[in-house]
């Protein structure tokens, strides 16, 4: 047998680099963040070619310390040239090179919680179109809308990977990328939001709006007005999907559930970005302690809810298809998930749009007293949800504050599946393996979208041009300024798996408004700048808003039940 000749050093070093590239390459192509393979690729695999160096250095040791480093420089710059490269599917597409080169910049950029308005520069500097990561493109276009979201559009993006531990075998609703799985776990989501299954919360939230109002009055001014609406949302959202258990405003956030909620999205969006680490930092109890935290609290909930008989049909009672009307019955730990996901997706987001609009009717005293004066006439019918949802001045103040901060200030993320082949969005070519979104702040306040005034709250612009113009003849005096495009409506996102609780955050936002307009009078609390609400805001996939001091006193017209 011929004894194996040992490679030269040239060729030793030729191998390794050549590793690298390789390695490069099966990432690429199969994505796997299992340490059972990226350890040995990444770790194991320059160890062992070690071995070739070992005639070339004085010990095994002496050798790893050439060769790992080298294998390692030799796998970035392979990453780094390849994604700068004009063969990169993307390299049409402008954007910051930070950005192409490594998701870790959007990472970094989002702890600051400013993601929004970064998306909204990068837009105003390179155009519609950006690459905000080496395999994502941002598109701020009303006609990327429809191909991205609507009916055809992509499967779900790998931003809830890195936020949901592995060892949940069953995802939640939201982070199904599956189209197929993501519709049947859809259904009961569907028959939990129907008009009957929602005619039946409204006793329940007027209930809890009342409760909030009270104790609004009851309060020593100044209140801060953010932290009592976050409460009343998470008490709501608790008694909808859980039949109770929850008494933020009676007894304070005495078990620290709000702030778990909030002091987890941090580093939830972080890892959102760069799943991969997300993942790996998940299977360690040190890390990511309040969002495991807060997930543990919702199962145990939903499990004490599962061996309970709720008084009235609730969000679980859909869920976990108490009815038994669907053909294959849910299982314990696919509604125990689901009964998390309304807590998060329902309180967070609905808490954010009310506290927005009472910042926003505060700043604009106007828009304030046309309120009130629709409220008012609204006589005995005021608590009628059918009612409410025909208020024009009520519903307009509401989407208008949605248009300007949407509670998920960015829109959620989609994928084009490896072997799609890519797809056009609008007049763009999406290769396949990207990711793609549609900022929805950014979107929202385009002025080809909504104008004139894209920027400023002006309820008036969702009303029917006679009285748009009755109200405010100096600004909306010239039809041809008036731009008004649904398409870039986006507060729930549009499609399929957009929001599932869009008519509850309705039902619940008019409520809400309806009882505190009528009820009370709100004012920024003395010394307060109205600048610090954008300021204090913070983006973190979901809104972490900052406090809204305010002075509350009875109104003396109320019209309370
Ligand atoms: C103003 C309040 C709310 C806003 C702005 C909002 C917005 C959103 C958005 C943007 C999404 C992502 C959809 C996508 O991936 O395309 C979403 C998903 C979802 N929301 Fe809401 N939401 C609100 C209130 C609620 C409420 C009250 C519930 C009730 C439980 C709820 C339940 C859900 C669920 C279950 C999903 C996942 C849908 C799916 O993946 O099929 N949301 N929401």
């Amino acid at each position: 047998m011929e004894a194996l000749v040992p490679l030269s050093q040239n060729e030793a070093l030729f191998a390794v680099v050549g590793s690298a590239i390789a390695v490069h390459i099966f990432f690429k192509k199969h994505e796997t963040y299992e340490p059972i393979l990226v350890l040995p690729l990444t770790v194991g695999l320059p160890l062992a070619l070690t071995t070739f160096c070992i005639p070339y250095a004085a010990s095994y040791v002496q050798a790893a310390l050439i060769v790992v480093p080298l294998f390692w420089t030799a796998l970035l710059t392979s990453i780094v040239i390849y994604r700068l490269s004009p063969w990169h599917p993307l390299a049409r597409y402008p954007g910051p090179i930070l950005c192409r080169l490594s998701q870790f910049h959007l990472a970094f950029i989002s702890l600051k919680g400013k993601q929004h308005i970064y998306f909204k520069k990068l837009h105003e500097q390179y155009g519609d179109v950006v690459r905000v990561g080496p395999n994502e493109l941002s598109f701020c276009d009303a006609n990327a809308v429809g191909p991205i979201l609507g009916n055809t559009g992509l499967p779900k993006g790998a931003f809830w990977d890195g936020r949901i531990p592995e060892a949940e075998v069953v995802k939640p609703l939201i982070a199904i990328r599956d189209k197929t799985e993501h519709t049947r776990r859809r259904r009961p989501w569907t028959r939990a939001f129907t008009t009957v299954a929602l005619k039946g919360y409204e006793e329940l939230v007027t209930k809890r709006v009342n409760q909030l109002v009270d104790s609004l009055l009851a309060q020593q001014n100044p209140v801060d007005l953010a932290t009592w609406i976050s409460y009343f949302a998470y008490d709501v959202m608790s008694d909808l999907a859980f039949g109770g258990g929850s008494e933020m405003m009676a007894e304070g956030d005495k078990s620290g559930l709000w702030h778990l909620l909030e002091s987890g999205q941090r580093s939830a969006i972080f890892m959102g970005h760069v799943p991969w680490l997300g993942r790996l930092f998940l299977r360690y109890p040190q890390f990511a302690g309040d969002l495991k935290a807060f997930r543990a609290h919702a199962r145990t909930r939903a499990l004490l809810r599962k061996q309970q008989t709720s008084p009235h049909k609730d969000i679980f009672h859909h869920l976990m298809d108490e009815d038994g009307v669907a053909t294959t019955p849910p299982t314990t730990a696919e509604v125990t998930s689901d009964g998390s996901l309304a807590i998060i997706a329902g309180s967070d987001t609905t808490s954010s749009a009310i506290a927005h609009l009472c910042y926003f009717l505060m700043a604009h005293p106007t828009a304030y007293k046309r309120l009130q004066e629709e409220v008012d006439e609204m006589g005995d019918n005021l608590y009628d949800a059918t009612t409410q949802a025909r208020m024009p001045y009520l519903n307009a103040a509401i989407n208008e504050a949605l248009r300007l901060l949407p509670p998920i200030l960015n829109g959620s993320q989609r994928k084009l599946e490896v072997g799609s082949g890519g797809r056009m969005i609008g007049s763009h070519f999406l290769p396949e393996d990207n990711s793609a979104f549609v900022p929805t702040y950014t979107i929202q306040r385009d002025p080809r979208n909504f104008s004139p005034l894209s920027d400023s709250f002006l309820p008036e612009r969702w009303l029917p041009a006679e009285q748009r113009e009755a109200l405010e003849p100096k600004i909306f005096s010239n039809p041809n300024d008036y731009i008004h495009n649904l398409t870039a409506f986006l507060p729930f996102s549009v499609g399929p798996e957009n929001c599932a609780g869009k008519n509850l955050a309705y039902l619940e936002m008019r409520m809400a408004m309806c009882t505190i307009i009528s009820r009370l009078d709100m004012k920024f609390a003395d010394g307060y700048d109205p600048k610090d609400w954008f300021v204090d805001m913070m983006d973190f996939f979901v809104t972490k808003k900052g406090v809204l001091p305010t002075n509350i006193t009875p109104r003396t017209s109320s019209k309370a039940l």
